[in-house]
């Protein structure tokens, strides 16, 4: 009986498509609202990261709803990081030991017409272009529209809402200013932003700089990093402050001065770029954020998911994954109560919170290990012992990187304590001269695993989980 029961989906992204899609094939009638006109028909991508890193969670997702193999094709593996310094050196470092474990690129516009596409093919899911959402009421459970082409209002109503509209859903801003219950929530902005620049195909098409790889140019207290994408081009972005340091985004205000800023910190990735002014003063720059809230649920009725639900920063390329991997969680759940609007909406958020608050944190610390920890020694070396490790000990060890991006059956909270355990158990070891990359292999494992263990108890003793 339950599977007569209309949901109301608001959002048509990344994550609300692949909801749609899964929801559709366990036979709900699906109606989803997007305010954006249809991606597969105009050109939106401006303003948006053109392309993602796509890694197992998101993959775990994809195999739910039976389109791995479509997916696989739109995909670029990345096999590690391409470090770029001033100089114009290039050093490759590998994201694991395991030649199975890479990232890929994806782009944003091809993912997302896909789902859209195979959500399409189920006669019981139905997606309205270019109309917004501007309130909900969680309590009636109906949700206000406004058509972008009519500017005509209408409400529109359902057995269970979920919105899926992004980093500044307006189910979240509806629970907010409600004021009907405790609603709590945090945003937490970047005193960086990015701007998104691209490196096009040679004449011929080809790529100009090794394809396999997400390049990095970490300065410090700013970085650009590049892509790759089918055609041959990459997209770049450049992440940096708006106000602070020798240059920023404020000051990044002539066309000379952009060329200097690139002449002095990337000259190999100016070579690159011919077309780095127009794009500079064509894109927007847009900020970055963190948002956290709780409850995502009201009783049955409403559910947040999502960056509508947790926003992340993008440095571990992980708010797609993450957000698919939600859908995943959700479907698990569905299993155990199908009908059950307010039990699964609970059992969801209780299950799924601890993991997203995790990546959130793992996301911020990412961002300075890749603008500024890369280029350190004593980084470089940890890597080395972690690359030496799972290459050695495939199946006995994985570094946080691997257990954040690879290891799909753990949670990112999990990978995040044992992930952080470990490197600061090699981290200490290194500095006190009790490890170094000359130190036979298996001494190596049997130490860290025992060091971590240590501070993992010595955690545990101080609450910390
Ligand atoms: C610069 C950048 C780079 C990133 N790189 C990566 C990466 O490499 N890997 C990764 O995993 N993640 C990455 N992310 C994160 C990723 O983009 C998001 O986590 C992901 O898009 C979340 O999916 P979503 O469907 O929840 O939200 P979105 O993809 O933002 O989709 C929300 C949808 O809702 C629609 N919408 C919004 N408001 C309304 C409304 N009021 N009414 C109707 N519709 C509405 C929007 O038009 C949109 O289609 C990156 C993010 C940024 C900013
Ligand atoms: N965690 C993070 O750090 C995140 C950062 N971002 C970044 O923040 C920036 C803002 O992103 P986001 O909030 O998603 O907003 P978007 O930039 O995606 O879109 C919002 C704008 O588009 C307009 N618009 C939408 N649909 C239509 C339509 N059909 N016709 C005409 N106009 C339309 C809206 O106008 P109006 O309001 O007038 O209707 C509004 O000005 C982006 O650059 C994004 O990359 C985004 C997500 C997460
Ligand atoms: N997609 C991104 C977008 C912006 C910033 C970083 C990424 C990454 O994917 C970083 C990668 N996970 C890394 O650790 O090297």
């Amino acid at each position: 009986m339950h599977k007569q029961q209309n949901i109301l989906i608001i959002g048509a992204g990344l994550c609300g498509s692949l909801l749609a899609l899964r929801l559709g094939q366990r036979g709900y009638n699906v109606t989803v609202y997007e305010m954006r006109p249809d991606l597969r028909k105009t050109d939106i991508s401006a303003g948006r990261s053109i392309n993602l890193a796509f890694s197992d969670r998101g993959n775990k997702a994809m195999k739910l709803v039976g389109i791995e193999d479509k997916v696989k094709s739109l995909c670029i593996p990345m096999n590690g990081r391409m470090l770029h310094d001033r100089e114009g050196n290039t050093f490759l470092s590998n994201y694991s030991g395991r030649d199975h474990e890479y990232i890929n690129s994806i782009s944003r516009g091809e993912l997302n017409g896909l789902l859209l596409t195979e959500a399409e093919k189920h006669d019981n899911v139905t997606i309205h272009f270019n109309k917004k959402c501007k309130s909900v009421d969680f309590e009636k459970t109906t949700a206000l529209f406004q058509d972008y082409e009519t500017k005509d209002e209408f409400i529109e109503d359902a057995d269970t809402i979920i919105a899926t509209d992004g980093a500044g859903s307006a189910l979240r801003k509806s629970y907010y200013l409600g004021k009907k219950f405790l609603f709590s929530f945090s945003q937490d902005y970047l005193t960086h932003g990015y701007k998104e620049l691209s490196i096009l195909p040679t004449e011929t098409g080809d790529y100009k700089t090794y394809k396999n790889a997400l390049h990095i140019w970490p300065r410090g207290d700013f970085m650009v990093i590049a892509l790759p994408n089918l055609d041959g081009s990459f997209t770049v972005t450049l992440f940096l402050s708006y106000d602070e340091g020798e240059y920023n985004f404020n000051n990044l205000t002539t066309p000379e001065r952009v060329t200097e800023f690139f002449q002095k910190e990337f000259p190999d990735a100016l070579e690159l770029m011919p077309n780095l002014v127009e794009d500079f003063f064509e894109n927007p720059t847009a900020p970055l954020g963190t948002v956290k809230c709780s409850p995502w649920h009201y009783k049955g009725n409403t559910l947040l998911m999502g960056d509508s639900a947790h926003a992340i920063v993008p440095f571990y390329g992980q708010g797609m994954n993450a957000s698919f991997e939600d859908v995943v969680e959700f479907d698990a759940v569905l299993d155990k109560h199908d009908g059950d609007w307010e039990t699964i909406f609970s059992e969801y958020e209780k299950t799924r919170k601890k993991d997203t608050d995790a990546i959130a944190d793992l996301a911020i610390d990412n961002f300075h290990e890749m603008k500024d920890h890369v280029g350190q020694a004593l980084f470089q070396e940890k890597r080395k012992i972690e690359m030496a490790l799972e290459k050695e000990f495939p199946d006995d060890y994985a570094s946080k990187y691997s257990l954040v991006t690879f290891n799909e059956h753990i949670g990112y909270r999990e990978a995040m304590l044992r992930g952080r355990a470990q490197d600061k158990a090699i981290l200490n070891m290194l500095a006190d001269g009790i490890i170094s990359t000359a130190t036979p292999i298996k001494t190596i494992l049997d130490k860290v695993k025992s060091e971590t263990e240590a501070i993992l108890e010595d955690d545990r003793i101080a609450g910390l989980h």
